[in-house]
């Protein structure tokens, strides 16, 4: 994964460096913290600080610019969970790898000299240590990650578009194809190379992206004529991100793998909003080194918060700061005192997080470092809390997400009963929106498509064939297992309805007008 240059050969695989230019505000920002930091340069090693994991609650409103008003955070530790990963800027445990480097070439340089010299050891240390530092910050021992050079993607619909945008945006070397070819020129005129076959897009592109509306188009573009397949060849990666059921993926991902290539299936939780947002959740399983390869470009689309930490000189004036991907900014800081100390497995109960402290450790953290002042000896840290699970072998990432949409499409199912029950015994639907909004069963789903729903406006961000066929999946995986699931099967009969009323490509809140069909027909009779 690592090398050097942008787009240089190791074996057939070309790799480029992250790209910076459009590093969000609150990257840069991480940058620049992590430049100002200061280095532990070749002391003894000590433990390293325990990787530490937050679940976080965000409770935030915006202004119209999209920038953050007034945020609040609660911390919670937690032991680590698949997902979570320690940043590249875990600087503390580079620090301890660097210390435990110069450390041990310091006592081979003391055992070789048979303690002849009795400060060799030491000196060797501190020189391997300057050295180390010298490296790093000459960019030649370069400890961020890095990505394939080339990154195809293959069916640029709702969520292939903003997909592949934000790949583009974030400075990828992006090649695509969609079969209505109209949909590619956006993306063109943002920079991304056109091919005319998914064939061409493979054999030119280091990785390639699938986004596909079903198994059948999935199959198609993957290993039809002029599919994918063709154009790979070993060193190259496959990455099919549709929805689709495990026994098309493993096909797939069988016919991708004969040709030497490396697979994994990628199906994506989060709408047209998060693809758009880079929030998308992933849920990959297949060739493991494929995972960690195409990594950066799954956390460009995907979820990802950054917790930072801030330690200053003073131990008794630690700080914290919290920096989320979807905000321009740094959201929050908190003085924190030597009983709240985040390093060493103390603990951090709740952090209650305001926007002025915000502001003040975003000045800090901002272009004119106006705040250093106060931070003689800064140290700076943060861990990723990631939001794309590795599951296994293939077929598992399948499951997971036909898992997760049959319990959604039922969800909805549900939701749309209760809204028409509501209204049929004279309560307002609105006011069952905001209730539900308020307790136990309260769902970002629920909040964003209940106001258009009370409206009878389905405006398309998943459309309903798609979650139909995703429940017809769900029941065949049910089925393998020999597992009833009465109340999905429920739900899909009404999805199928709603389906032969054409509202196929409506968004699939609009099953609600299946139940208010059969209310009618029902009181007609
Ligand atoms: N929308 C959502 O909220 C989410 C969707 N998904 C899943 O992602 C996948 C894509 O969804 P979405 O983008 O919404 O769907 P769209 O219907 O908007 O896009 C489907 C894409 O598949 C292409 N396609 C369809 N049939 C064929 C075919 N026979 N040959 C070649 N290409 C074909 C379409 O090409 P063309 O433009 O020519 O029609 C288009 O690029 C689906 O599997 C869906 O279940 C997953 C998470 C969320
Ligand atoms: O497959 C579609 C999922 C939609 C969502 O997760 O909001």
């Amino acid at each position: 994964m690592r090398g050097k240059g942008n787009g240089e050969k190791r074996g057939p695989l070309r790799f480029c460096r992250r790209p910076s230019p459009s590093a969000s505000a609150v990257d840069r920002s991480l940058q620049l913290a992590a430049r100002h930091s200061s280095l532990v340069i070749a002391r003894p090693p000590s433990p390293p600080p325990l990787p530490l994991f937050f679940s976080s609650s965000f409770s935030s409103s915006s202004s119209s610019s999209g920038e953050l008003q007034n945020e609040e955070c609660h911390l919670q530790e937690r032991p680590a969970e698949n997902g979570d990963e320690l940043g590249e800027g875990q600087l503390p445990a580079i620090h301890f790898c660097e210390s435990v480097i110069a450390y041990a070439v310091g006592m081979v340089v003391n055992v070789q000299q048979r303690r002849d010299c009795a400060g060799g050891g030491v000196t060797a240390t501190v020189v391997v240590a300057l050295l180390v530092k010298v490296a790093r910050n000459w960019k030649l021992l370069d400890l961020s990650d890095e990505m394939p050079a080339h990154v195809g993607f293959l069916g640029l619909g709702i969520m292939g578009s903003p997909m592949a945008q934000n790949l583009i945006k974030a400075g990828c070397n992006v090649t695509v194809w969609n079969r209505t070819k109209s949909k590619c020129d956006p993306l063109i005129s943002l920079g991304a190379k056109y091919k005319s076959s998914p064939e061409e897009v493979a054999a030119s592109c280091d990785v390639t992206f699938a986004m596909l509306a079903e198994p059948e188009s999935a199959l198609d573009v993957a290993c039809g004529e002029h599919g994918a397949a063709r154009g790979m060849s070993p060193g190259k990666g496959y990455i099919d991100v549709s929805t689709v059921d495990g026994a098309t993926s493993k096909l797939i991902g069988t016919k991708i793998k004969d040709t030497g290539a490396l697979f994994l299936e990628a199906p994506v939780s989060g709408s047209k909003k998060p693809a758009e947002d880079g929030q998308l959740i992933f849920l990959t399983a297949g060739d493991r080194s494929l995972f960690e390869m195409v990594a950066p470009l799954l956390d460009i689309m995907g979820k990802q918060r950054k917790i930072g930490f801030l330690k200053s000189s003073d131990p008794l004036n630690r700080d914290t700061i919290l920096a989320d991907k979807r905000h321009s900014g740094i959201v929050g800081a908190e003085k924190m005192g030597r009983r709240t100390r985040l390093s060493g497995g103390a603990t951090v109960a709740s952090a209650s997080i305001s926007v002025c402290d915000g502001e003040w450790i975003g000045k800090l953290l901002g272009d004119s470092f106006s705040s250093t002042d106060n931070f003689r000896s800064i140290r700076y840290t943060w861990a990723r809390l990631l939001s794309r699970f590795f599951l296994g072998d293939v077929g598992n990432g399948a499951a997971m997400k036909l898992v997760v949409n049959m319990i959604m499409g039922s969800m909805m199912a549900s939701f749309s009963e209760g809204m028409l029950l509501s209204e049929k015994v004279g309560l307002d639907p609105r006011v069952l929106v905001e209730v539900v909004s308020q307790g136990a069963i309260s769902s970002p789903m629920f909040s964003m498509k209940g106001p258009s729903m009370v409206q009878s406006m389905y405006p398309t961000a998943f459309p309903l064939k798609h979650q139909q066929k995703d429940l017809r999946l769900a029941l065949g995986l049910a089925e393998s297992v020999s597992q009833p699931t009465p109340i999905a099967a429920a739900a899909n009969e009404l999805y199928k309805v709603a389906k032969s009323r054409g509202l196929s490509d409506h968004d699939f809140s609009a099953v609600i007008e299946a139940l208010r069909i059969k209310l009618q027909t029902q009181s007609k009779e």
